[in-house]
């Protein structure tokens, strides 16, 4: 991919633009600080007599009575459904409640859902717009670093099945990405820190500059420098709009946003949702694809030390829990990107370079113990 321009964090108060270029789905994510307090932003949204903001227990008390008062100028009706907090709440009852909410306020088919939260509740806000009434349109507001820099753009939505991750969903994009960086202010350093690790993807499958900024400011992201928080929003939504752009369906390119992630799912699944957070899976999971990867010839040695030297330094897991190799395996075969039971990984040909390819088992369950406790 093309390095992108990497000048310093921009300074100042302006909100910036990201495009998503998707045709007749085109969108923009929109960056800045404060964006909840200002009404330019909120403008040009689709039209409807009702808005349903969706969020949960922890985000509510937080930034659900800002957003209302935001919609209240632009809708009508705007209602409120408060969902239970936790990736365990990623599932069919917890989506049924959605359901419920636009039912029993009367919501037609023109109704605007806002996915108020983390990436939990925009993937099930996402796959409840796809579902209700055959489609409705919504917008993302996502409040955590995860969420900005990853979940909230490019469609993927879903809820977790207990034998996979993400396995009901649908492609379908939001109308509009509103990213207010000062909602970062309230999150956990371990939600922080999680949010890196999808941060740190983008490095090694598409950026080697970013990978060494990176490396040279980790230390002030975890102390919340709001300069380098947005520049890394911006940075990360502008890798991952170019790769959407290109293959919005991931029927290609799309798997190199994967990364970490074969066996950061297997790690999630085989503990139980909600044990380790979904960028904890994902950070031991890229040091597992780029052992792989050095075992495999396709990287050079030294990626694995760089990669779980910066995963370290984020406040990550460079290592998986204790789970059987046969037991990560059995959860890998279920992958989306596995042909015919044949799991493909992600790996890295050199930092900036990721492939798709699948491994023979016992290399694979290599890789996994000399990184699982
Ligand atoms: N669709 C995609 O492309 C995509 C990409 C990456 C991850 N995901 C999914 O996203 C989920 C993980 O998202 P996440 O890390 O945001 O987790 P999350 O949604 O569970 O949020 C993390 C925690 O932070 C709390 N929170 C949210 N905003 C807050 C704020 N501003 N202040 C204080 N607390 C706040 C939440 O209530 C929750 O307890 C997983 O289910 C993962 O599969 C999807
Ligand atoms: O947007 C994508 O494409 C990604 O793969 C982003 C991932 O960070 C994200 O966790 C996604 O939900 C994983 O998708 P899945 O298809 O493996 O469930
Ligand atoms: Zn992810």
């Amino acid at each position: 991919m093309t390095v992108l321009d990497l000048n310093q964090p921009t300074v100042t108060g302006a909100a910036e633009r990201v495009g998503v270029e998707l045709g007749a789905r085109s969108y923009d994510i929109v960056i800045g600080n404060g964006l909840l307090s200002d009404a330019s932003h909120w403008m040009g949204l689709p039209a409807s007599r009702h808005a349903l903001i969706v969020t949960n227990e922890t985000v509510a008390p937080l930034y659900a009575e800002r957003l209302t008062e935001r919609l209240a100028t632009l809708y009508r009706e705007v209602h409120l459904v408060t969902l239970p907090d936790g990736e365990t709440y990623k599932d069919w009852p917890t989506l049924q409640r959605v359901f419920d909410a636009l039912l029993e306020r009367g919501c037609d088919r023109k109704t605007v859902l806002f996915a108020l939260g983390g990436g939990v509740i925009g993937d099930m806000t996402g796959f409840a717009a796809a579902c209700y009434m055959r489609g409705t349109p919504f917008v993302q507001v996502p409040t955590t670093l995860l969420a900005q820099v990853d979940s909230s753009v490019g469609g993927k939505t879903a809820i977790n099945h207990p034998l996979g991750k993400n396995m009901i969903g649908a492609f379908y994009q939001p109308a509009r990405v509103l990213c207010d960086t000062s909602t970062l202010a309230t999150l956990s350093d371990r939600e922080l820190s999680a949010g890196l690790a999808e941060v740190i993807k983008y490095g090694p499958i598409a950026d080697p500059n970013f990978l060494a900024w990176l490396e040279q400011n980790i230390d002030g992201l975890r102390q919340r420098d709001p300069d380098l928080l947005r520049f890394v929003v911006r940075r990360s939504c502008e890798i991952k709009a170019q790769v959407v752009g290109s293959d919005e369906r991931e029927s290609g390119l799309r798997a190199i946003l994967n990364f970490g992630h074969t066996f950061g799912h297997a790690i999630e699944a085989g503990l139980g949702f909600g044990a380790w957070l979904h960028g904890e899976a994902v950070a031991a999971g890229m040091v597992m694809a780029a052992d792989l990867s050095e075992r495999l010839g396709l990287a050079t040695a030294g990626l694995v030390d760089r990669l779980a030297r910066l995963i370290e330094r984020a406040g990550l897991p460079t290592r998986g829990p204790r789970l059987e190799a046969s037991e990560y395996l059995r959860h890998m075969r279920v992958d989306k990107k596995a042909e015919d039971g044949d799991i493909r990984f992600v790996l890295i040909a050199g930092i900036g370079t990721a492939v798709v390819r699948s491994a023979p088992d016992d290399m694979v369950a290599a890789s996994i113990n000399a990184h699982c406790d």
